[in-house]
C-alpha cells in the first residue's frame, strides 16, 4: 500500500488535476452502483452473465452495465487503481463466491458470505473495503476507516498480504495488529494514524483499552472473517467489548467456510438486513469437489505406528499433519519422530510458539517439501503457497467444521488434494456426522503388512533422553484431558480408550496417573494422591461454564496467544493441571503404587525439571563400575544403555522379550531397594526423635533442634539447625527436580550413624547392579 503511480508528478496543478479525475471517476462509480444494484436478497449467479466484449461502464445511451451480472472484475465498478493492482495480480475471472458477493457489498449491503475453502473469500471483503474507502476519500486525518478481524496472527498476515496487492496503488495507510510482536509501544504511537487495522481480536482490545487517545468512531466497514470461529464463546467476551466502540452505523461482513446462522450472534454484530450468501448451500459436497477424502479406524495404540508409516510413505510430499489441540502432544510427536529421522524434513506449529519462530516456520512450509506438525492454530484460512499434497487428521477434530477447515488447507482454488483421517473405533460416529454435513468421505482399511511399529523404538528413545520421556508423559495427560473435556460425548471418550496400551505406544514406562481418569474408574485413592487431589477438590467442583470456559481457552491459546488476560489466567489453570498429574504420577511411581500391567517396564520416575540440574559425583561408588551421564551431567538411569547401545550385549536387550525381561528385573530390583530406601528413612527419623529427646533432656532442645511435629511428620526432608538436609550422593534418577518426598526417601543419613551406613551399604550394592 502506498506506492504511487509512476506517472505521479509533485506539481500543484497535477495533483489538482488528478484530484478532479479521481473525484469524477468516484461519482461515475457511484452513479453506476447506485442505478444497477441487485435487487436485496438477489442472488447473481443466477443471472445470464453478460457477452463478452459486451460494453462496461456507462453506455452510449447514458445507461450502465449490469454488474450483478459480471463474471470478470473488469465488469465491476471499481476504480482505476484496485481494477490494476487485480490485473497486475493475476486475477481476472471472479470465483463463485466474488460474483455473489461483491454486487451486494460494493452498494454497502451487509453481507454473510459462506463458501467452500478455498474459493477466494478473501478478496470477497478485501476489495470493497479498499472502494469504499477509496469512494469516501478516506486520509490519514480521517483514523481508522476498516477492520479486518482474523481469530489468527498467521491468517491476519495472510490477509494483509492480500489487502497489500489489491491495495498496491492506493494512498491508505494499513496495518497489521497482532500479539506476539515485541514493537507494541510503536504500534501505539502510530496507530491513530492507520486507515485500515488488520488485526487479531486480543490485540485490537489492547489498542482499545491500552493506547491514549486510539479510537474508532469513524468506522465505515467491519470485516469478520472465519466468522463462526471468532463468535464462537471463547472469543465472546473480546468482541463484545471491541463491538460496544465501535459505531452502529456500518458496514458488516461476515465470512467462512461454515458460517454461523444464530440469529443471536448476528444481533451481537447489529447487521442490517444482511445478504446470506451460501454459494455452495446446494452442492453436493460441503467441500472442494477435487478433494479425495478418506478415513481409516486406527485403534489409539497404533497411532503413531500409522503416522510413521504414513511418513515413511509419502516422503516426496507435503503433508500437513493436525494433531490434537495442545501443544504437548505436537512437540512429543515432532520431536521424537525428528530423532527417528523419517527422510523428510519435519517442522511444528503451535500457538504457544513465539511469533517470530511462528512466522519462519509458516513460511518454510510454504516453500518446501515438508512434513509440519501443527494444532488447529493452521486450521483455517492458511493458504499455503505450493500446494498442500495431504492434510492428515492424526487425531479427531472436535467437530465437522473444524474438520471441513483443516481439509481445506488442500484442493484449494482450481488445485487437487487429498486428506486421510485417523479415527480410533470409539470415534467412527464421527463419520456418520460428517456424511449428514455432505462430507464425500470413503472409510478405507489400512494396509497392516506395510505398518512400520515404532513404539519399540520410542521406549528405547525415552529412556535415553529423559526430556523426551517428560515429554511425553505430558503429551499423553493432555491429550487425555483434551478428551475429556471434548462436548461431543458421542464421539470422545476416555472411558473407550485402552489407555495403558496407548501410554506404551508412546514409549512410556509406566501409564501416567491422571487425576480424572482415577476418578471415571472410580479407584481408591492412595495416601500419595490425597494431597494432590485436595487442591482440585477443595472449592468444590469448579461450574460447569468455568470448566467449559477453561476448555475453549486453552484450545484458542493453541491458536494464539492474542487473548485478554483474565482469560489466559484461566489457561494457565489448565497447564497447572497437567503439571499437577506429572506430579502425582511420579508420586505413585516413587512408591511402587502403581505398575503397568500390560508393560512389563521398569518404573522410570517422571521428572518435572524446573530447577537448574547439577553434577552429581556418587563418591561411594565402587571403583570400575560404569555409570551412565546425559548432557546436563545427571546419572541417566540403568536403562539408558538400552537406547545408547553400542555392544552385543546392549544390542540384545532391544530384543522385545530380553527387554521385557530386564526391565521385568530392574522393576524387582527397584522395589528392594525401595524397601532398603523406608527402612532407611524410618531409622533415620528414630534415630533422630531419640537424638532430639536426649538433647531436650539435657535442656538444649528448643534451641537447636525443630519442633517434635516436624520430625516426625512430613518435614523428613527438613534438616535441623533449619538448615536444608545433605543430599545422598547416589542418585537412581536426578534429584535436583525430584519433589520433597521422594526426596525424602532417597536422602540417607550418611553422617548421622555407623548402622546406618552399614544398611545403606546394602542399598548401594543394589543400586549398582543397576548401573552394571
Ligand atoms: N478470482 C480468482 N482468480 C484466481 N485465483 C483466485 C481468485 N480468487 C482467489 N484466488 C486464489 O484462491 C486461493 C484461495 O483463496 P482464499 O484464501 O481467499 O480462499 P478462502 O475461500 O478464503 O479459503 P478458506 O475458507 O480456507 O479461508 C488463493 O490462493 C487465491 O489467491
Amino acid at each position: 500500500m502506498g506506492n504511487k503511480p509512476k506517472s505521479k508528478s509533485k506539481s500543484k496543478a497535477d495533483r489538482k488535476e488528478r484530484r478532479s479525475a479521481e473525484l469524477d471517476e468516484i461519482s461515475l462509480l457511484n452513479e453506476w452502483i447506485e442505478s444497477q444494484k441487485p435487487d436485496s436478497g438477489s442472488n447473481p449467479l443466477a443471472l445470464k452473465p453478460l457477452p463478452d466484449n459486451a460494453p462496461v461502464g456507462r453506455l452510449h445511451d447514458g445507461s450502465f452495465s449490469a454488474y450483478s451480472a459480471a463474471t470478470k472484475f473488469s465488469e465491476l465498478p471499481l476504480s482505476k487503481k484496485t481494477m490494476d493492482a487485480l490485473k497486475k495480480a493475476g486475477y481476472v475471472k471472479m470465483t463463485e463466491i466474488q460474483r455473489a458477493s461483491l454486487p451486494h457489498a460494493l452498494c454497502g449491503r451487509d453481507v454473510l458470505g459462506a463458501a467452500k475453502t478455498g474459493s477466494g473469500k478473501t478478496l470477497a471483503f478485501v476489495i470493497p473495503v479498499v472502494e469504499k474507502l477509496h469512494k469516501e476519500r478516506w486520509g490519514p486525518e480521517d483514523g481508522v476507516g476498516s477492520i479486518i478481524i482474523s481469530p489468527t496472527r498467521e491468517l491476519a498476515g495472510q490477509l494483509f498480504d492480500v489487502l497489500k496487492t489489491v491495495g498496491k496503488f492506493h494512498n491508505f495507510s494499513a496495518g497489521l495488529l497482532i500479539g506476539g510482536r515485541k514493537d507494541v509501544e510503536m504500534e501505539k504511537e502510530r496507530v491513530n494514524e492507520l486507515n485500515i487495522l488488520v488485526c487479531t481480536p486480543g490485540r485490537l482490545l489492547q489498542h482499545m483499552d491500552e493506547t491514549p487517545n486510539f479510537e474508532c468512531s469513524q468506522l465505515q466497514i467491519l470485516v469478520l472473517d472465519e466468522a463462526d470461529r471468532i463468535l464462537d464463546v471463547g472469543f465472546k467476551k473480546s468482541l463484545n467489548a471491541i463491538v460496544s466502540q465501535l459505531p452502529k452505523h456500518r458496514q458488516t461482513m461476515l465470512f467462512s467456510a461454515t458460517q454461523t446462522k444464530s440469529v443471536q450472534d448476528l444481533a451481537r454484530l447489529s447487521l442490517k438486513d444482511p445478504e446470506y450468501i451460501s454459494v455452495h448451500e446446494k452442492a453436493e459436497s460441503a467441500t472442494p469437489s477435487r478433494l479425495q477424502q478418506t478415513a481409516m479406524t486406527v485403534p489409539l495404540d497404533q497411532k503413531l505406528d500409522m503416522l510413521w508409516s504414513f511418513v515413511k510413505a509419502h516422503l516426496n510430499s507435503k503433508i500437513l499433519v493436525f494433531l490434537s489441540t495442545c501443544k504437548q502432544v505436537v512437540k512429543f510427536v515432532y520431536e521424537a519422530f525428528k530423532k527417528l529421522r523419517p527422510g523428510i524434513p519435519l517442522k511444528c506449529l503451535h500457538g504457544r510458539m513465539k511469533q517470530e519462530r511462528r512466522i519462519n516456520i509458516y513460511s518454510q512450509f510454504c516453500e518446501q517439501r515438508s512434513v509440519l506438525f501443527c494444532t488447529d492454530v493452521a486450521a483455517r484460512g492458511l493458504d499455503f503457497n505450493k500446494a498442500v499434497d495431504w492434510v492428515v487428521q492424526a487425531d479427531c477434530p472436535d467437530d465437522v467444521a473444524s474438520y471441513i477447515h483443516r481439509v481445506g488447507r488442500t484442493a484449494r482454488y482450481l488445485s487437487g488434494g487429498r486428506s486421510v483421517l485417523f479415527l480410533t473405533p470409539s470415534e467412527m460416529k464421527m463419520i456418520d456426522k460428517l456424511k449428514a454435513a455432505k462430507v464425500p468421505i470413503q472409510v478405507i482399511k489400512p494396509n497392516m503388512k506395510r505398518l512400520q511399529p515404532v513404539s519399540g523404538l520410542l521406549s528405547s528413545l525415552l529412556v535415553k533422553h529423559s526430556e523426551l520421556q517428560e515429554l511425553a508423559a505430558k503429551a499423553f495427560i493432555r491429550y487425555m484431558r483434551c478428551i475429556h473435556i471434548q462436548k461431543d460425548k458421542d464421539v470422545f471418550e476416555v472411558k473407550e480408550l485402552p489407555i495403558d496400551k496407548f501410554a506404551a505406544s508412546m514409549g512410556l514406562p509406566l501409564t501416567p496417573n491422571i487425576r480424572f481418569v482415577k476418578k471415571l474408574k472410580g479407584k481408591q485413592l492412595s495416601v500419595g494422591e490425597s494431597s494432590v487431589l485436595e487442591l482440585e477438590t477443595s472449592g468444590g467442583e469448579p461450574p460447569a461454564e468455568i470448566k467449559r470456559q477453561k476448555a475453549e481457552t486453552n484450545k484458542l491459546r493453541e491458536e494464539n496467544l492474542d487473548l485478554p488476560a483474565e482469560l489466559l489466567s484461566l489457561n494457565d489453570s489448565e497447564d497447572e493441571d497437567v503439571e499437577k498429574d506429572l506430579l502425582l504420577s511420579k508420586q505413585t511411581e516413587n512408591e511402587g503404587i502403581e505398575k503397568s500391567a500390560e508393560f512389563g517396564d521398569a518404573v522410570l520416575p517422571t521428572r518435572i525439571s524446573k530447577k537448574k540440574k547439577k553434577l552429581k559425583i556418587n563418591i561411594h561408588r565402587p571403583v570400575g563400575t560404569r555409570v551412565v551421564f546425559d548432557e546436563q551431567g545427571n546419572t541417566l538411569p540403568p536403562l539408558a544403555r538400552v537406547a545408547g547401545a553400542n555392544n552385543d550385549d546392549d544390542l540384545s536387550l532391544l530384543d522385545k522379550d530380553k527387554r521385557n525381561e530386564y526391565y521385568k528385573k530392574m522393576r524387582e530390583e527397584l522395589m528392594k531397594v525401595d524397601k532398603v530406601d523406608k527402612v532407611l528413612d524410618r531409622q533415620r527419623r528414630r534415630d533422630k526423635r531419640i537424638k532430639e529427646k536426649v538433647k531436650r533432656k539435657r535442656g538444649l532442645g528448643d534451641e537447636e533442634e525443630g519442633s517434635d511435629e516436624d520430625l516426625s511428620g512430613s518435614g523428613a526432608d527438613e534438616g535441623t539447625n533449619g538448615r536444608k538436609p545433605k543430599r545422598s550422593k547416589i542418585y537412581f534418577n536426578s534429584d535436583s527436580d525430584d519433589d520433597g518426598e521422594t526426596r525424602g526417601k532417597k536422602e540417607s543419613a550418611i553422617d548421622d550413624s555407623i548402622s546406618l551406613a552399614e544398611q545403606e551399604a546394602l542399598a548401594l550394592k543394589l543400586l549398582d547392579a543397576m548401573h552394571q
